[in-house]
């Protein structure tokens, strides 16, 4: 057992007052001025001992007034009990010290004996309530001695007795009984209180230093003098003595009787009615009978219909009205607190058909691409010369993406507007973004270039209609080993048929804007994607530098060196406007069961607190129309709509929009979970068959299933033939799937997942993409 641990002291517990303080002359007892001292007050301590008929030699006196610290009342009363017999008075408990709260605390913890004193005093268990006796056999393992053998023992009685009291209670008496002392003084303080009946404390404390000056008129019972009076005995510095606490006003000289508890309960509010005039501290005039019932009333209080005939009359007007019925008028009024959406009952289809002479051509285009080859430059450039973003918006990315030691990422901070993005340089989620030229309203979807994002890369370019590819011209090795090849066959896969090569970064070629490199590049980009399955011509190439801004917007200058490019090349700007997908089934899909798979939910505003965003896959939805969210199979009511960040009436498949919606809670909202016509809902499926095309061998094993923003694990169950280009069968229930073979495989999904036949699907296995197919 450790006998003291580690505790943190208050400064104050550790002071050391006798060697701060009694260093200097005045330790000297036979110092002239202390002699002086002896001389002035060993009469008046003597006087007031004979009063009380006790003796004491002036040796006696002088040592006790030594150490009161020339305490009269102290002294007179050490001497008068000097031989009295022992009492042990009752002890008190007593205001707790810093030092004792801070190894309380220690205690505590330590998760120790919560008793501190016990570690840091053990004598005061030899002198201490039974409560405390009872805890050292279960603490004090070692005998009692092994406490006291560094304790002074052979200090002189009568120092003893003075050094205690200003210390704690608590604090090892090894110089004797002063805190009896203490307990006398206060009981001769209490019975003088006692004997005052009604006279003020100031009285008491005038009395107490009248004794001193008047010592022949004191009375033995007097309470001695707790005031210290430093100004008519400097010699020793002392510090002031810690006053007394304040006693509790003197309790008068009868007993008081014993206070009973009251047993009477409190009154009822109807006996408080009787019992109390309601018009008690009211200046108007009580009402009267004929004030209260009217005065048709007084005339007749009986007229008119009775309470019965009342409930009676309102049961009868609501006969016929089932419970459901009323239940069901209860659930309006309720929902009467949101503000009510109603629905135009526009003919979506008809508007959108005879608008489409006001219309610009729109597109949305994914920007897919290997990681750092430019794309969220390139699509920061586009903005910004298109007037989209500000020079200022650039300025200030350039001076913060400076500060980070980012310069050159300032213009893909247009795109990457996350933080954790924009620390490390690198594209996590696709990000929307809209722009207009006089031409083509544009939506760019700038997907992640990096492997382990390939998953939100597929939601971004399942929502597109083309693909911007963005190879940088000095790394192709590294991009067709990488990202540009599977980007390039999951475009393919999500059903993208145009696309355009921006081939950047030809200001950092070498030399720079090197034609021979562009037109190398060109040839291999282009193989792998005539391979891949896209048509001769919907495949654009645009040389151009993201960074610079050489032929993105605007055409290079004819002096610079990438004036070669302007001759034989449109900018990535005419190569979008050229290749807007026309929308020649527009209007057969948007008469079709509205379909929009969400691909964010997030809070649209003040107004708005629950929105989501999706490109409408099929038919169309207008501001009041009810619509149910799959899997949950909640139903939400369409408060407000966004395309193009322009607030509309509708929306229509092919457009990305934002619906804001009421009557829904966020929490039934998901990613890839699908929003659906009320009327025709998709049923979620445990199990589907997929025709893939087969692009990493493949057996009945584990795998995810992505089909645009949602992707969800699956298993392959069974392979179950291989096919033609036809789809015909080529081989039944084969054990493998070779790549480039085209097979029916089975799948089955933990949960219920909301698919939809004919629905492009991705199969990745492992973070790499094995399979892409469709629903049958
Ligand atoms: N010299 C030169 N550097 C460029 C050009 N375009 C981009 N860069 C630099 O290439 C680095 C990567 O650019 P990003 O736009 O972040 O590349 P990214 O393809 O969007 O990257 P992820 O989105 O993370 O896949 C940055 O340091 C750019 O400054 C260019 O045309 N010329």
């Amino acid at each position: 057992m450790q006998r003291v641990k580690n505790v943190e002291y208050d400064s104050d517990d550790l002071y050391d007052e006798e060697h701060e303080e009694y260093g200097d002359e005045s330790d000297n007892r036979d110092s002239e001025q202390n002699r002086g001292s002896f001389a002035e007050l060993t009469p008046v301590v003597r006087a007031e001992l004979e009063e009380a008929g006790v003796q004491a030699s002036d040796k006696a006196i002088e040592d006790a007034l030594w150490n009161s610290f020339w305490d009269v009342g102290k002294s007179v009363v050490f001497l008068k009990n000097r031989n009295a017999p022992k009492q042990t008075p009752k002890k008190q408990e007593k205001a707790k010290s810093k030092f004792d709260q801070a190894a309380e605390r220690s205690a505590k913890e330590t998760g120790e004996l919560n008793f501190p004193y016990v570690r840091l005093f053990p004598l005061v268990w030899c002198d201490v309530s039974g409560d405390v006796e009872e805890r050292r056999g279960t603490v004090c393992a070692f005998p009692a001695m092994n406490w006291f053998h560094d304790v002074p023992w052979t200090l002189p009685l009568e120092r003893q007795s003075h050094l205690v009291p200003a210390l704690p209670l608590y604090r090892p008496r090894l110089l004797g009984g002063s805190s009896k002392l203490a307990k006398l003084a206060e009981e001769r303080r209490k019975k003088a209180a006692a004997t005052v009946v009604g006279g003020s404390s100031t009285d008491i404390d005038l009395s107490s230093l009248d004794r001193l000056t008047k010592p022949k008129d004191s009375k033995e019972n007097d309470a001695p003098s707790s005031v210290a009076e430093p100004r008519k005995y400097p010699i020793r510095k002392k510090r002031e003595p810690t006053p007394p606490p304040k006693e509790p006003t003197p309790p008068p000289p009868t007993e008081p009787e014993e206070e009973k508890p009251d047993l009477r309960a409190s009154p009822t509010d109807f006996a408080r009615t009787l019992s109390t005039n309601p018009m008690q501290g009211r200046t108007a005039t009580a009402p009267t009978l004929a004030d209260l019932l009217g005065t048709e009333q007084s005339e007749d209080p009986f007229k008119g219909p009775s309470p019965d005939d009342t409930v009676l009359k309102a049961q009868q007007r609501s006969k016929g009205r089932s419970l459901s019925k009323q239940t069901e008028a209860l659930k309006l009024d309720s929902q009467s607190t949101q503000a009510t959406v109603r629905s135009k009952g526009l003919d979506v289809p008809k508007l959108w058909a005879e608008e489409k002479a006001k219309r610009k051509p729109a597109a949305a285009f994914v920007v897919i691409g290997h990681v750092d080859h430019g794309k969220s430059t390139l699509m920061g450039r586009l903005l910004l010369d298109t007037g989209a973003v500000t020079q200022r918006d650039v300025n200030k990315y350039q001076k913060q993406a400076a500060e980070m030691n980012k310069s050159s990422f300032a213009l893909a901070w247009v795109m990457d507007t996350g933080d954790e993005e924009r620390e490390r340089g690198v594209t996590f989620d696709f990000a929307q973004h809209h722009f207009s030229t006089p031409k083509a309203d544009f939506t760019i979807l700038d997907a992640p270039g990096h492997r382990d994002f390939v998953p939100n890369m597929i939601g971004g370019a399942s929502m597109a209609d083309m693909a911007v590819l963005v190879v940088d011209a000095n790394q192709l090795e590294s991009g067709m080993k990488g990202q540009t090849k599977e980007h390039i066959l999951l475009a393919k896969a999500v059903g993208l048929k145009k696309v355009i090569v921006a081939i950047n970064k030809l200001d950092a070629a070498n030399p720079a804007w090197s034609q021979d490199l562009f037109e190398q590049v060109q040839a291999d980009v282009r193989k792998l994607l005539l391979d891949s399955g896209f048509a001769e011509q919907d495949i654009k190439f645009v040389p151009c530098s993201g960074l610079g801004g050489a032929n993105v917007v605007n055409a290079p200058k004819a002096s610079s060196p990438a004036a070669w490019v302007s001759k034989a090349h449109f900018t990535l700007l005419q190569a979008l406007e050229r290749s807007i997908p026309p929308r020649s089934a527009d209007q057969e899909v948007i008469r079709q069961p509205l379909r929009m798979q969400i691909v964010d939910v997030f809070r649209g505003g003040v107004t708005n607190p629950v929105s989501i965003a999706g490109r409408i896959s099929s038919g169309s939805v207008q501001i009041g129309d009810i619509v149910t969210v799959r899997p949950s199979g909640e139903k939400a009511t369409i408060r407000a709509i966004d395309v193009l960040d322009e607030a509309k009436d509708y929306a229509v498949a092919g457009q990305i929009c934002s619906l804001h919606l009421s009557d829904i809670e966020a929490q039934h909202l998901r990613s890839g979970d699908l929003v659906c016509s009320l009327q025709h809902p998709v049923h979620g499926r445990r199990n589907v068959v997929l025709l893939i095309d087969v692009l990493e061998p493949l057996l009945p094993q584990p795998v995810d299933v992505h089909v645009g923003r949602l992707h969800v694990p699956a298993t392959i169950s069974q392979l179950v033939e291989t096919v033609d280009g036809k789809g015909e069968q080529l081989k039944r229930r084969p054990r493998l799937l070779k790549v480039g073979q085209r097979a029916r495989i089975k799948v089955s999904f933990e949960g219920s997942v909301p698919l939809v036949v004919g629905e492009r699907v991705i199969v990745r296995s492992a973070g790499v993409t094995a399979a892409h197919g469709i629903v049958e």
